[in-house]
């Protein structure tokens, strides 16, 4: 956005690599090194992350180099000068392997540390020639740049808990903990996602509200655990039943719902038998309804119609004395 005052918005740093473009620009300023490299460490890897080079033979962004080979590896595990005229005099450098594929004689670098103290890369510059460089400058100026990129790390890998913390609590208020399936609010959140593709394809969807037949029965005569398996077993099964793209939740209490994508009026039997016979053959009692909406049509409604079929399932199977004697009966454990 342009402002009149002549001052822009400042933009974040966008990545990792866009960090160390600009650390390399400030260690740059004013030394008559002219390859720099910012470098981060993979495993036994070496990892260019920026190159500010003036050779052809400079090494390239993402190219890994062997991190024991390097100058950084000598200077960062042993007690060895940050800034040197001439690496050929420094014995601890001068037999490294890229010294002789870059051509390396002066030479400043800085080891980068995280903000748990963590070696995490290297920051350095070198030239063709040896030359007599101002160290304390140097070091001021490579200290500096080690500094933005620490704290960009420490900041990005506070922002990266922070955001996975806030992902997970947020899974977690739609989640219900007994079953794993979808709670209330995820069930809203799927209903509402799912309106607006009726609205927006010529889509179709059907909602199932299934209710298990006799739980207090079971919670009272067999303990609230079998109640508690009783119902993760019925959830299983539901969740086998669906795809991906569909939605089962469990909406409190005894009550699951479930969000069929793409399923229109004329499946809206099979796709109840299908229901019927898995949870039968699981041993299971549950009461379903169905209903189904289509474009224009409100999926809240067709939520209230198929929980009024539910109910009238329910009724008959009431007065056909099915419930609660035909639903499980786990015997009790007595330890
Ligand atoms: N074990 C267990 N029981 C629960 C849970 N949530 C609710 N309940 C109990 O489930 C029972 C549900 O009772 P009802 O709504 O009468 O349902 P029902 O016994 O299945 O009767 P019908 O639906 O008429 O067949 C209540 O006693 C609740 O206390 C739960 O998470 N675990």
């Amino acid at each position: 956005m342009h402002r009149d005052d002549g001052f822009e918005p400042l933009e974040p740093f966008a990545s990792l690599r866009d960090v160390c473009s600009s650390a390399l620009t400030i260690a740059r300023e004013g030394s008559p090194l002219d390859n720099w490299m910012a470098a981060r460490l993979e495993g036994d890897a070496l990892v260019v992350e920026a190159v500010d080079a003036a050779g052809d033979g400079a090494p390239r962004v993402a190219e890994r180099l062997p991190w024991r080979g390097t100058i950084g590896h000598r200077m960062a595990v042993g007690d060895c000068p940050y800034v040197v005229a001439d690496v050929g005099a420094v014995e601890a450098y001068a037999d490294r392997p890229c010294v002789a594929r870059f051509g390396m004689r002066a030479y400043a670098g800085v080891p980068l540390v995280d903000h748990h103290g963590r070696l995490f890369g290297v920051l350095c510059g070198w030239s063709g020639r040896a030359l007599a460089l101002d160290v304390a400058a140097h070091e001021q100026r490579m200290v500096l740049a080690a500094r933005v990129l620490s704290t960009y790390l420490a900041l990005r890998a506070r922002l990266d808990a922070v955001e996975r913390r806030a992902e997970q609590a947020e899974t977690a208020s739609r989640t219900d903990p007994l079953t794993g399936l979808a709670n209330r609010r995820g069930w809203d959140a799927a209903i509402e996602g799912g309106q607006r593709k009726l609205v927006r394809e010529e889509a179709s969807a059907a909602v199932v509200v299934a209710d298990v037949d006799g739980l207090k029965h079971v919670n009272d005569n067999v303990g609230h655990e079998a109640g508690d398996a009783l119902l993760v077993q019925v959830a299983q099964v539901l969740a086998r039943l669906v795809r991906p793209s569909d939605t089962v939740a469990r909406l409190g209490g005894d009550e699951f719902a479930l969000l069929l994508d793409g399923v229109h009026r004329s499946q809206r039997n099979e796709v109840l038998s299908r229901l019927r016979e898995a949870l039968h053959a699981a041993g299971l009692q549950v009461s379903l309804g169905i209903a189904c909406a289509e474009r224009g049509h409100s999926l809240r409604r067709a939520f209230a119609v198929a929980d009024a079929r539910m109910l009238q399932d329910k009724a008959v199977r009431h007065a056909q004395g099915e419930i609660p004697m035909l639903c499980p009966m786990p015997t009790r454990h007595t330890a």
